[in-house]
């Protein structure tokens, strides 16, 4: 078993087979940059069906030794990935910054929670992953019903960009404790993170095959999915790739699936709120990761009564705002994800401008000083909005936070509700009995009052209508990486069976 050392380059593996970093032959490759320096550090090759199909085949051989293991001995083997997670804190957070842009600071919240989820499934997994038993007619001794947990066998786990590590965490935790192996395929555009995991894996004794890292875009993702070793495919993504990916897992055999998928999250502002607290909150809400967040309430309501002290409240606060450098600890928005993302983001601002609305900060690419090629963008705050807007409709996945009056509570709820997403949503008011009335009427698998944001590994993630079904970081994970089994039992064979 390896000791973990965090290696200083990665471009000379981003595959994960065998226990070990590794590359493929193959035709071709994508680029991997640096959204930071906006340098190519990489040119990953692209697995093909063949490459994925003997990856997959491996790890279906490997899964059955780790599913002997009891759920304790396995939670023992899965509370040292946390531990090593724990100790390499900084340098996993720094390999983050490298691949993502964000600030350093964020990282470092994002590896620490993903310790936290390999200790909760490790944890939890003992418990949870139980049968029941059932009495049936004559003495109980005699004929019986019980059921076991079993694993799925090999699970398919996809991921976008934007939490590369904690996203791959999120979905290998569970699987992994629940007795599965895992083919793992990162976004090409943050393909770094997953192999770092398996590095970490392996040094905690995680038998080789079990996880796996392979590299590609659709077709290697199509690939995974139509495999028939692979028996359940977790993804997280856009909605339009969450409908191809359903619809593939019911080509070949029938998959089940998990998606976490986008969203348009509505934030609601009422007149009682505290102006300062209200203002920190629609930062967080929609600035956090460079606004690159599934949850982001971009979609800013605030009562008519107090838009305007609101919105000159936020603007004096943004002026403090530092975006740059993901590795200086000051910075509060580092690097976008890559350059095509940072235009997009630019031409929707660019269009709602053309639209009428009224931008009245920020909305442009920057080059900051050292940093001229990262992909940073000066965060946008957007007004004079109507509903029907292309920006206010669409999923921005960005730094741009809008804002929209309204004036009675039953005209905003309607608004709100008002897109086929349903991830989060959130909002601030003094008024307890409101918010728990609003709380129960928004269409969504989260709802913060009074704060924005929180993700915590025992409380359930995941989205309502379009933006997906499936829940990740909570006990009711574990069950969908695992199928139950139902034994009948007679202990008395040789009696007479009568029949009807
Ligand atoms: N609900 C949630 O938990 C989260 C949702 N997201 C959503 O993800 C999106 C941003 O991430 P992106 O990487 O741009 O999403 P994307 O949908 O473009 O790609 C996600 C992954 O799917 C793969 N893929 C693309 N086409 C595929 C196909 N036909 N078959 C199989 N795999 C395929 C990509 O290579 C990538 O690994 C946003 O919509 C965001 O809201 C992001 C993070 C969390
Ligand atoms: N820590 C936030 C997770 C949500 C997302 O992946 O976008």
């Amino acid at each position: 078993m390896a000791q973990f050392v965090a290696p200083s380059h990665l471009s000379d593996g981003l595959y994960f087979f065998h226990g070990k970093r590794q590359t493929i032959a193959s035709e071709h490759t994508f680029k991997v940059y640096e959204p930071h320096t906006g340098q190519v550090v990489a040119h990953c090759p692209i697995a093909d069906k063949h490459s994925t199909d003997k990856i997959i085949e491996a790890a279906h051989n490997a899964q059955p030794k780790w599913a002997e293991l009891t759920p304790l001995e396995r939670g023992k083997i899965l509370n040292k990935v946390a531990d090593i997670i724990r100790e390499n804190q900084e340098a996993l957070a720094q390999w983050e910054v490298r691949t993502n842009g964000k600030p350093i600071t964020e990282a470092r919240m994002d590896i620490a929670s993903s310790a936290d989820t390999f200790q909760f499934f490790a944890g939890v997994a003992p418990a949870a992953l139980k049968g029941d038993y059932f009495d049936l007619p004559g003495p109980a001794y005699d004929r019986f019903a019980y059921t076991r947990r079993e694993p799925l066998g090999v699970v398919g786990c996809i991921g976008a960009w934007n939490y590369p590590f904690q996203t791959c965490v999120w979905k290998v935790a569970p699987a992994l404790a629940a007795g599965n192996a895992v083919v793992y395929k990162p976004s090409p555009f943050a393909p770094g993170s997953p192999v770092l995991l398996g590095e970490v894996l392996s040094a905690a004794g995680i038998p080789d095959d079990v996880y796996n890292v392979i590299q590609g875009e659709a077709d290697t993702g199509n690939a995974l999915c139509t495999n028939d070793f692979i028996r359940k495919v977790s993804f997280t993504g856009s909605v339009p790739t969450g409908q191809k990916i359903q619809e593939a897992c019911a080509k070949r055999n029938i998959k089940p699936v998990t998606l976490e998928l986008g969203g348009k999250s509505p934030f609601i502002i009422f007149d009682d709120t505290e102006i300062d607290n209200a203002v920190s909150g629609a930062i967080l809400a929609n600035f956090l990761n460079q606004g690159q967040v599934c949850t982001n309430a971009t979609r800013v309501y605030v009562h008519r009564r107090i838009i305007n002290e609101f919105t000159e409240a936020l603007l004096k606060e943004l002026e403090k705002l530092r975006v740059g450098n993901p590795f200086d600890e000051k910075t509060n928005v580092g690097a976008n994800i890559n350059e095509d993302h940072l235009k997009k983001i630019e031409g929707m601002v660019e269009r709602a401008v053309e639209e009428g609305a009224k931008l009245l900060r920020g909305g442009k690419r920057i080059h900051p000083e050292g940093f001229e090629n990262g992909f940073y963008f000066d965060p946008a705050v957007l007004t004079n909005l109507t509903e029907n807007m292309e920006i206010v409709t669409d999923e921005i996945f960005g730094a741009v936070m809008l804002l929209l009056p309204f004036d009675h509570e039953d005209e905003v709820v309607e608004r709100a509700n008002k897109t086929g997403f349903g991830l989060a949503s959130g909002l601030y008011t003094r008024d307890l009995r409101r918010a728990h009335r609003i709380a129960a009427q928004l269409q969504a698998g989260t709802v913060f009052i009074n704060t924005y944001n929180d993700t915590e590994v025992f409380v359930p993630f995941g989205g309502f209508k379009n933006s997906g079904h499936g829940r990740e970081n909570c006990v009711e994970t574990l069950h969908a990486y695992s199928q139950v089994k139902s034994v009948y039992v007679n202990t008395q064979p040789n009696l007479e069976h009568h029949l009807g």
